[in-house]
């Protein structure tokens, strides 16, 4: 009998993924890196953030994804307040609610890739999902990869099994820092069709820091952020 997987079930998600409201960060309490910045990630929708180097893309990021607290406003995930939250709740809400991709791919090298793609689920504390992983693992092309070590395999596939993992626990939200950063120009066009293919299935937001106008082309939607506001950049149609 074949078994066919449909895309994992996700509830009709009324509130956005991500939703930035008047988010300030000043370091040092001098340098404001983010100047009251609102944003809205709907689930399903893949969000590019264009800047210049140093014009605050990552500080954004970290502040999104409950890594970093700004110094005002508030962020929500999927209507949970992150803001305010101590660091345990935060931890648990980035490990069951959030997926990440990094320019550097982040994969813990002394794992085969298939333990790299159950850690999420694992930290997670939630049960074991052998079909889901396969899948997940097809679906993004690292299947023939499983039993390998990170460092064995060329950058695109090892990219190609940091966006696996950021999808495994169905995250309501990816975020995504440079993620075509240490690519060449077809790798990167490759692992950008792949996220976006991802978000149009399976409908978490996407919001993704980068430099490269060609990778924010591949966005639905893409803002640049200049003196610590984010502005809509209009495209051609
Ligand atoms: N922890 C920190 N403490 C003090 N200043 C910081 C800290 N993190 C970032 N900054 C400063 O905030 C500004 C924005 O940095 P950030 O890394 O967010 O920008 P970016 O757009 O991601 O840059 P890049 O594209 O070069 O990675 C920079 O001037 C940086 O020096």
């Amino acid at each position: 009998m074949t078994v066919i997987l449909a895309a994992p079930p996700r509830p009709v998600a009324l509130a956005p993924a991500l939703a930035l409201r008047e988010v300030t960060k000043t370091y040092d309490g001098a340098h404001t890196v983010l100047d009251r910045v609102s944003l809205d990630v709907p689930g399903g929708a893949f969000i590019a953030v264009m800047g210049a180097p140093g014009s605050g893309k990552s500080t954004l990021v970290h502040c999104a994804a409950a890594l970093d607290d700004p110094t005002g406003g508030e962020v929500r995930i999927a209507d949970r307040r992150v803001t305010g939250l101590g660091e345990a709740k935060r931890t648990l809400l980035r490990q069951g609610r959030i997926g990440f991709v990094f320019q550097s791919y982040n994969l813990l090298p002394s794992l085969t890739v298939e333990e790299n793609l159950a850690m999420p689920l694992r930290l997670a504390g939630a049960a074991e999902d052998r079909d889901w992983l396969r899948h997940l693992a097809e679906r993004t092309g690292v299947a023939r990869f499983l039993r390998r070590r990170p460092g064995d395999l060329a950058a695109v596939h090892q990219q190609r099994a940091a966006v696996a993992r950021a999808f495994a626990s169905r995250p309501d939200l990816v975020v995504a820092d440079e993620p075509t950063g240490a690519l060449d120009a077809d790798e990167a066009a490759e692992v950008l069709d792949l996220m976006r293919a991802l978000v149009d299935e399976w409908a978490p937001g996407l919001l993704m820091a980068t430099g490269d106008p060609a990778a924010a082309s591949r966005a639905h939607a893409t803002f640049a952020l200049e003196g610590g506001r984010l502005r809509p950049v209009l495209t051609a149609v």
